[in-house]
């Protein structure tokens, strides 16, 4: 990239900056012009003796409230951040000519010509011409209804931080302002380097980074529910939040924030994207993991339960197996309602014959059946967390054409991410709280299942149900996180094709010590270096119990940035210290596996998928650390 074209790039920056803050200072003086105006209305109104004139102001007030100018512009949110992305293009009708487009978060006019200068991405009129087409091709594109024609000369994706222009890249290179001064840069992933780069590991958007692929996805007209599907790091929980926002920009009646659910696995992934869903999807819109959704939605019907992870400990694998869910159908068909929820729920399992019918060769039924009675007896006190959803199910059974704010036949969409782990009455629970348009979109990777307690015939079961339902899939096929060489092993551990990635790196390092003790010194010396060489990086050590993690917190004590992630769930840089379920849908710029033996990953199927989340958080770097004889799954073939 030549020095005029950077300089080009620097002052247009500048020039939309201050276009953005002639905006913001037009919006505030039109606020306080009307909010004067108004209140000599009110100071006028206050100081009139007739009545008749006091209604005349009343009514004039009222009148101007619909023209309260707030109304109609609203705030510009990213003036340190304009646009994201650029397009130049030569179109053929000459006069359009050569256009250099700027797409944003949110769109920007130019309040002294109503030019617009920035667009905003979901307005796919326009910036489908972006995302659709490569640098250097020829476009026919229909746009507001008129063909158009010409070339894409160049596509753009800015990085700016603070009003400064800190990286550009092209169809072809790549360039980065360090130190004050501009140097060319591979492509490597460059999520985990923005990351590193702001300091916050928490999930970006990729506006200006989205593939044809994905963006056909995020567009995709459907009504229904949307199915989508990928090996890890192929974008699927950034596509389903892309896909949301679009909606909302491009349906506001059909798909209102405060209408709208996203289910997260566990708190770690609620955090992890709660800044990118405020930015997408505004902070009115609800993203909640399953079990806090449904303790508020039993609190909306008026149901108190307590929870407590101590209650029906065993018998998970049980309750949420599909032949479970088909006997509460059947209890939900059979029995009429007793009038309280929890009763009807102590009667279903109280029902050893009907259980016994479904649940064939359980050897757990007596302890089924004695739970069902403490419920009818008021003798249990709390719940299990397993009961939830089953609780949820039956009553919306129980209401089923009803709408109940926040459960039932309430929400315009649902997002669920990593459905796989879910069981099947929770994600029929779910399902019954979107309202009749089951708009919902279903995120989900096999591969990726790492709760063995849940039945996976469930989630097969749902996705039959769905297809009744008008549902759409889609596949997305490129790995963005991890680098081909950290895929080649995590295909060798779960045994399917990676399938297309977008970045290459250095090959994953495998570290064999003859006891802990070494191990964990080898470790410490290794962390040590790693957070002085790569300050911006956050890393994880990935073990598979907690009492692991334990161990290895204690080995790295004293080193800054080190903390359990149990206790600091936070994703600044440093080095996070965590059991493998914790990790699912995370990402680092580089892992640690600690000490993965045969007995922690055997190869089952849990074992292949715990082993294959664990290794798929890597962005740029893994290594394994182990003491024990290695399970053979990481072994070569
Ligand atoms: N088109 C893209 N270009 C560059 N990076 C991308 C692109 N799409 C997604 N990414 C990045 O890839 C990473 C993985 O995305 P995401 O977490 O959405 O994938 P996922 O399929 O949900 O992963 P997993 O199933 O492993 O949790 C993120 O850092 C995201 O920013």
């Amino acid at each position: 990239m030549d020095d005029n074209f950077i300089k080009a790039e620097e002052d247009r920056l500048q020039d939309v900056c201050r276009i953005a803050d002639i905006y913001a200072r037009s919006r505030l003086e039109k606020a306080s012009e009307f909010a004067e105006e108004v209140k000599q209305l009110e100071e006028e109104r206050l100081k009139s003796q007739s009545s008749l004139e006091k209604d005349r102001l009343t009514r004039e007030i009222r009148q101007r409230a619909p023209l309260d100018p707030s109304r109609f512009n609203p705030a510009f949110e990213y003036p340190d951040a304009p646009y994201l992305a650029g397009l130049v293009i030569k179109d053929d009708d000459a006069k359009i000519g050569r256009r250099h487009y700027l797409f944003g978060k949110q769109g920007l006019a130019d309040v002294r010509t109503q030019a617009q200068v920035v667009i905003d991405w979901r307005d796919a009129r326009i910036s489908r011409l972006y995302y659709e087409w490569e640098e250097g091709e020829e476009y026919e594109e229909d746009i507001n209804g008129k063909e158009r024609t010409g070339v894409i000369q160049k596509k753009i994706s800015y990085g700016i931080r603070q009003r400064e222009l800190l990286s550009i890249r092209t169809g072809r290179e790549f360039i980065e302002k360090r130190n004050g001064s501009w140097k060319p840069e591979d492509g490597e992933n460059i999520s985990i380097t923005r990351k590193e780069e702001s300091g916050d590991h928490r999930l970006t958007d990729i506006i200006s980074l989205i593939s044809p692929e994905q963006f056909s996805l995020i567009t995709r007209e459907h009504e229904g529910c949307f199915y989508l599907t990928g090996g890890a790091g192929s974008g699927k929980t950034t596509v389903a939040l892309h896909r949301l926002s679009y909606l909302l920009y491009n349906y506001p009646d059909r798909f209102r924030p405060q209408r709208c659910l996203v289910v997260m696995f566990n708190r770690s992934l609620r955090d992890y994207i709660a800044q990118t869903s405020k930015d997408l999807l505004t902070d009115r819109m609800p993203v909640e993991t399953f079990h806090s959704w449904a303790d508020k939605a039993l609190k909306a019907m008026g149901i108190k339960v307590n929870f407590s992870s101590r209650e029906g400990q065993g018998l998970s694998y049980i309750k949420k197996s599909a032949s479970f869910f088909q006997a509460l159908c059947a209890h939900i068909e059979q029995q009429p309602f007793p009038g309280d929820y929890l009763q009807d729920l102590g009667m279903f399992l109280k029902n050893r014959s009907l259980l016994q019918q479904h649940l064939k060769k359980s050897r757990r039924l007596d302890e089924l059946v004695r739970e069902g009675e403490n419920i009818l007896t008021g003798t249990r006190k709390a719940l299990s967390f397993d009961d939830a959803g089953i609780l949820l199910y039956l009553a919306g059974q129980r209401n089923k054409e009803s709408c109940i704010p926040g459960v039932l036949g309430w929400y315009d969409h649902v997002l669920v991410d990593e459905a796989q782990d879910l069981s099947l009455t929770e994600l029929k629970a779910l399902s019954m709280a979107s309202s009749s348009s089951r708009s919902m979109t279903v995120c989900a990777d096999r591969k990726q299942k790492i709760l063995d307690f849940v039945d996976s015939g469930g989630f097969d079961a749902f996705q039959l149900d769905l297809k009744k339902n008008n549902l759409l899939s889609g596949e997305l096929s490129v790995s963005y996180r991890s680098t081909a060489q950290i895929m080649k092993l995590a295909s060798q551990v779960s045994g399917y094709n990676p399938g297309r990635i977008a970045h290459e790196g250095p090959e994953p390092k495998f570290h064999s010590f003859p006891d802990e003790q070494s191990a964990l010194q080898s470790l410490r010396r290794g962390m040590e270096n790693i957070v002085r060489s790569e300050p911006g990086g956050l890393f994880a050590v990935i073990c598979r119990y907690k009492k692991e993690a334990l161990t290895v917190i204690k080995a790295l004590q004293g080193i800054p940035g080190a903390r359990l992630q149990t206790q600091e769930p936070s994703f600044k840089p440093g080095i996070l210290v965590t059991n493998v379920h914790q990790v699912k849908g995370l990402e680092f710029s580089g892992v640690i596996i600690w000490n993965p033996h045969q007995k922690a990953y055997p190869d089952t199927p849990a074992g292949r998928n715990l082993l294959y989340v664990a290794l798929t958080r890597a962005g740029k770097k893994l290594a394994v650390y182990y003491y024990q004889p290695l399970a053979t799954l990481l072994l070569p073939h």
